[in-house]
């Protein structure tokens, strides 16, 4: 036996070994499924399979890369290069290059981004002249992005009135067509958005035979990481290219599937069996991740969960601490504490800051989270949001290289053509825009032909224009012999865009240059490393490829020692000595947006799951008493969640007693000696943000030292004695009807009938009910 089976158990070495046939692993986090499709990669090449007819989907392009190391290390050698992975939009974006042209897209297609596909959405709700409060172009822009991914074309559309009548319900009765239309400009454009790549695969599959046997043939074993998470889409290109030799093997689980809102369907692990001829099954239950607290715990929340495929984890860890659970009084005391926290920690346990991750539910939490790590300066750096490559002075130097690779792209040559300024105004844009659409063509065309169209553009903007469309072309003609770093460097010089921002020379300019100067960094060591690999030449194009499906994630070198902050979405798969999990409060985690029917609140709980089986060592649990959100303060509650864990693998940090307190907003705790009507009027100084209601530091530290007392006769329940038939009122759900009471201590619990949340059951400690009979 090849030694490194050995680091595999009895139950991991089993998908490992079978080289042959359909098979499913499902397990629970942390047991090891990752690690079966490395060493299966692994063994399959040492049983001779080529590398090059091995492709493995994973969910990060990072995770791909790391696999790789990891398989180089174990077969010893670097075919491991030659494997076919990455996540699903990457690997088949290149296939799509290959094969483009049979599609009618030309092979330098772009991919539009995110920003650009809503900018066109925008753009055609303006021109078709509806409300755009009615078609909100982000609303618009995933309808259409999950109309993709279910397959259901614009011809599909048309063909089926059921989807027009929801959409008429929904009061957009033309959201038909814009989809229609927006087909129609990114085809133009010569542009594929995210969600073609998968569709336009599909179709490429279905429509050509004999492509679709090209790739059976060469992908002989297909490997599928967080197999729970495709969507639609996915699950039939996979099908499709596994459906002749049948060498699949995917791995999952169901309690981790947290993307149903972007169309994944569990229904693709539940119905596996059903696809594949003899489908072997395989279970892993030993949990290698995370102590036996951690793993009891995150075992007892997802037993809530009414739809599940039963399963055991288990671990042979350590016991380890319990997890903290703390109670703050607002978002920066949160964020104090969890830097405090993480400083201890770090100097007690000799961790590194890489060992720590902060996770929260949305991502605007995580600035209160990086004001604390600054203060105390812990380096920190944030996953998501708004990436690198979405900064307006880099994707203004993109859309220059997007545009000399494909004059057709339209939103790249909106963005560049009077940026830095030429004298090229809107109304000179209309009317290019205008005849584009009546003589099909894109702006860049008419612009060429202009000498030949009537068009009422005078003289000097006609020079302007010519320019403008000769300096592209002499960068498309560099771009054929230059590799993208020499490319990208002469655009940014040549164009004027660094001349721009050194004029502005306020700090923001120069954080502009230097982000620039930072990309071409990025460019230059990616020629380098490219021109190491056997089929690729460092060329723009394939720089452009890989930003374009970059995510943050990907770009993480591991090099420098971090904290890591990140939304729960994004941390699936990883793993870390300590996690911090913050922000759990009713409305924020279970978001106020998904709480609605109980399969939206299973796939909160999910996610929670998910957030709380990262941690290795040690897990945090913080919420606030009262959060600014959308500009206003508004009173928090614990999350159910907390609630949710066996306190058995639960530290509460609050005192019992401390539970006695009243709503923040809009009650007397503010006292006397703070004028709420200023707290609250005072006008922003000209140049400062706008209204951040928020309590100045010196008004919080007063804040702090009121007591917060429940006056009279409010008193708190766990002060009172509450018993069946007593009436009590609660924030959100109004006034109830007590129905019973069981437990004791810290676990006594009541039934309540409410007025407006049916019957509830609540830990006395967490709920804030008033007595009332
Ligand atoms: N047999 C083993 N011996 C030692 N360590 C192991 C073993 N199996 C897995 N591990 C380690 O346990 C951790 C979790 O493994 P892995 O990430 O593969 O789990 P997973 O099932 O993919 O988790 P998730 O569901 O979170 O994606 C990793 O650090 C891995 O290296
Ligand atoms: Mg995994």
């Amino acid at each position: 036996m090849e030694a490194y089976l050995a680091e595999l158990n009895d139950a991991q070495r089993a998908p490992v070994l079978q080289k042959d046939g359909a098979m499913i692993v499902i397990a629970g986090a942390g047991s090891g499924k990752t690690r079966v499709l490395t060493y299966r990669i692994a063994y399959l090449m040492s049983l001779g399979v080529d590398p090059f007819n091995i492709l493995s989907l994973t969910f990060t392009n990072k995770a791909a890369r790391e696999m790789k190391t990891r398989i180089s290390k174990i077969v010893g050698n670097s075919e491991a290069k030659n494997l076919w992975m990455g996540t699903f939009h990457s690997i088949f974006a290149k296939i799509l290059r290959f094969e483009a042209e049979k599609l009618g897209y030309p092979s330098n297609f772009t991919i539009y981004d995110t920003q650009d596909s809503q900018s066109v959405i925008r753009a055609i709700i303006k021109d078709m002249r509806l409300d755009k409060d009615v078609y909100k172009y982000k609303q618009v822009y995933s309808r259409i992005s999950s109309y993709k991914n279910s397959l259901i074309t614009v011809k599909a559309y048309f063909q089926n009135p059921e989807l027009k009548e929801a959409d008429a319900m929904s009061k957009k009765p033309r959201l038909g067509e814009i989809y229609q239309e927006y087909v129609e400009r990114c085809f133009k454009a010569g542009a594929m958005d995210f969600d073609d790549l998968l569709l336009k695969t599909n179709e490429l599959l279905n429509r050509f035979p004999e492509v679709l046997h090209k790739y059976q043939n060469r992908f002989r074993y297909i490997l599928v990481d967080e197999y729970q998470d495709t969507n639609h889409s996915q699950y039939l290109i996979v099908k499709a290219l596994s459906d002749k030799f049948q060498n699949i093997c995917v791995v999952g689980d169901d309690a981790q599937s947290i993307y149903a809102f972007r169309g994944a369907n569990i229904n693709n692990i539940l119905n596996f069996q059903k696809d594949y001829d003899n489908v072997q099954m395989y279970r892993l239950e030993q949990n290698y991740r995370s102590t036996k607290n951690i793993v009891n715990a995150a075992n007892s929340i997802i037993e809530k969960n009414k739809t599940k495929l039963e399963k055991i984890v288990w671990t042979a860890n350590d016991e380890g601490p319990k997890i903290v659970v703390n109670r703050l009084l607002t978002d920066g005391e949160e964020g104090r504490f969890v830097a405090g926290s993480i400083f201890e920690n770090r100097m007690q346990n000799q961790m590194n800051n890489g060992d720590f991750a902060i996770l929260y539910r949305t991502n605007a939490q995580s600035r209160a989270m990086e004001d604390a790590l600054r203060k105390k300066e812990i380096p920190y750096r944030i996953y998501g949001g708004l990436s690198f490559y979405q900064r307006k002075e880099i994707k203004d130097v993109l859309s220059y290289l997007r545009l000399l690779i494909n004059p057709k792209d339209e939103e790249a040559l909106k963005r560049v053509i009077n940026y830095p300024a030429r004298g090229i105004g809107q109304t000179t844009m209309d009317k290019l825009s205008i005849a584009g659409n009546q003589y099909g063509k894109t702006i860049f065309e008419i612009i060429e032909n202009i000498d030949h169209i009537d068009l009422k553009i005078n003289k000097s903007t006609r020079t302007k224009l010519d320019n403008f469309v000769n300096m592209i072309k002499s960068f498309t003609i560099l771009a054929e012999n230059a590799d993208a770093f020499t490319v990208a460097d002469t655009v940014t010089k040549k164009t004027g865009l660094v001349q721009e921002l050194k004029k502005d020379g306020t700090p923001e300019g120069i954080a502009r240059i230097e982000n620039i100067e930072e990309l071409l960094n990025g460019i230059k060591d990616f020629v380098e490393g490219q021109k190491e690999l056997a089929d690729a030449d460092g060329s723009l194009a394939e720089f452009l490829e890989d930003v374009a499906l970059a995510t943050d994630m990907d770009k993480d070198t591991g090099d420098d020692d971090r904290v890591a902050l990140m939304t729960i979405h994004l941390a699936k798969g990883l793993e870390f000595p300590y996690v911090y999990i913050v922000g759990l409060e009713e409305d924020l985690f279970p978001s106020g947006m998904s709480m609605n029917t109980r399969s939206e609140l299973e796939e909160e709980r999910r996610l929670f799951y998910v957030a709380l089986t990262r941690a290795e060592k040690q897990a945090y649990l913080t919420y606030t008493q009262s959060r600014y959100r959308w500009g206003k303060l508004v009173d928090a509650e614990p999350s159910r969640f907390i609630e949710e864990v066996d306190e058995q693998y639960m530290d509460y940090m609050i005192p019992q007693d401390d539970y006695k307190y009243k709503p923040l907003i809009d009650t007397d705790i503010f006292g006397d000696d703070i004028d709420k009507s200023k707290l609250r009027q005072s006008k922003p100084k000209k140049g400062t943000p706008p209204p951040a209601h928020k309590p100045s530091e010196s008004q919080l530290r007063k804040l702090r030292k009121l007591k917060p007392a429940s006056p009279e006769p409010e008193k708190a329940t766990n002060a009172i004695k509450l018993e069946a038939g007593n009436v009590v009122e609660h924030m959100r759900f109004g006034k109830g009807k007590v129905l019973a009471i069981d437990g004791v201590g810290q676990d006594k619990k009541a039934e309540i009938d409410f007025e407006n949340g049916g019957i509830k059951k609540l830990l006395l400690r967490f709920a804030k009910l008033k007595l009332i009979s």
